[in-house]
């Protein structure tokens, strides 16, 4: 499968340099998002030691045995928070009725930012290992910081004021998935995915994935699947469909899925990724910037608010939510 040419955008003239170099960095991440709907970003500022500890921890915690697993699966059939064994999803019923559950476990987190928020449903925090809740907590932080990274780029990249998401972002939204995509003994059903084909609902979502084979493939603007690649120390950021919305479809929420890996490979397949889905404050409305709509492009969305458009994409996503 021949790869997609992502560009590689370095944030640290943006987040260290002067107004040119900011400037400079936002026309390459907005040119990015507007012909792949995906960039590569590194000089991004995230520890690499936090972001190989949590990997290892992650590791750790999907190597333990099912049933120590599966104490922290929820008791609701809702994708936000605690241990999703493989079975449960199947991200692919987003775009089309039936298909088979995707080949993944996760763990998921949403809004640990605001654990202490009046309201919110608790997240489930596994004991084992037990450095693991404390690397997530520092994961949250930067992921929050880098997301108010991206938001001011984002803003300069669309012709607006730097500021312009700040208000939207003061509480921003934010869940964070944990993926394991388990080594595959017996061949999967047909049309079945490590993660099958789908559009990411929020703002922008950042991306740690490994090198391992069975990976991130994108679908070009011809319709072709092409592999995605991985750069070491980068985080991949692509555009979802709250962020399309947002933009009038000037950035794009492209379609992607995560490929099986080759039958005749020896040795583990396993693959880890460590996801972020950023977006603003659930309350917030997402109506066509600006900067994005004229005479030749009206505005092609009706205003929604955000929490509404992911709450109902969420809800198609379940395997176990039978009957939509
Ligand atoms: O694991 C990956 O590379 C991508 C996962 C993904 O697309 C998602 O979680 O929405
Ligand atoms: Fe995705």
């Amino acid at each position: 499968m021949a790869a997609m040419k992502l560009a590689i955008v370095d944030l640290e003239p943006f987040r260290l340099g002067d107004e040119a170099a900011r400037k400079r960095v936002a026309r390459a991440f907005g040119e990015a998002f507007e012909t792949t709907g995906f960039a590569v970003i590194v000089g991004h500022g995230v520890p690499e030691t936090l972001a190989g500890g949590l990997y290892e921890a992650v590791t750790d915690f999907f190597l333990e045995p099912y049933d120590t697993k599966a104490a922290y699966t929820p008791p609701e059939q809702t994708k936000g928070r605690g241990y999703l064994p493989v079975g449960i999803e199947s991200v692919a019923k987003t775009l089309s009725g039936e298909t088979p559950p995707d080949l993944c476990e996760a763990l998921v987190f949403t809004a640990p930012h605001r654990e202490n928020a009046a309201g919110a449903r608790p997240n489930i925090w596994p004991a084992e290992p037990a450095r693991l809740a404390g690397l997530i907590r520092d994961w949250t932080r930067e992921m929050v910081a880098l997301t108010g990274h991206l938001m001011q780029l984002s803003a300069l990249a669309l012709d607006l004021p730097e500021d312009h998401f700040a208000q939207a972002y003061r509480d921003p939204s934010l869940v964070l998935r944990f993926v394991n995509y388990p080594d595959q003994e017996t061949p999967p059903r047909p049309g079945q995915m490590r993660y099958g084909e789908h559009h990411d609902y929020g703002a922008l979502t950042i991306l740690r994935q490994d090198s391992a084979p069975g990976g991130l493939e994108i679908k070009d603007r011809d319709g072709v699947w092409k592999e995605a690649g991985v750069v070491p120390d980068s985080f991949v950021i692509n555009v979802g469909d709250l962020m399309a919305r947002w933009t009038n479809n000037r950035w794009r929420s492209t379609l992607h899925r995560v490929s099986n890996p080759d039958r005749g490979l020896t040795g583990s397949t396993r693959r880890l990724s460590l996801v972020a889905f950023t977006g603003p404050n659930e309350h917030a409305e997402v109506a066509c910037l600006p900067s994005c709509a004229d005479a030749e492009h009206p505005a092609l969305f009706e205003p929604v608010k955000a929490g509404d458009y992911i709450r109902a994409k969420l809800d198609a996503s379940m395997q176990l939510s039978t009957g939509r």
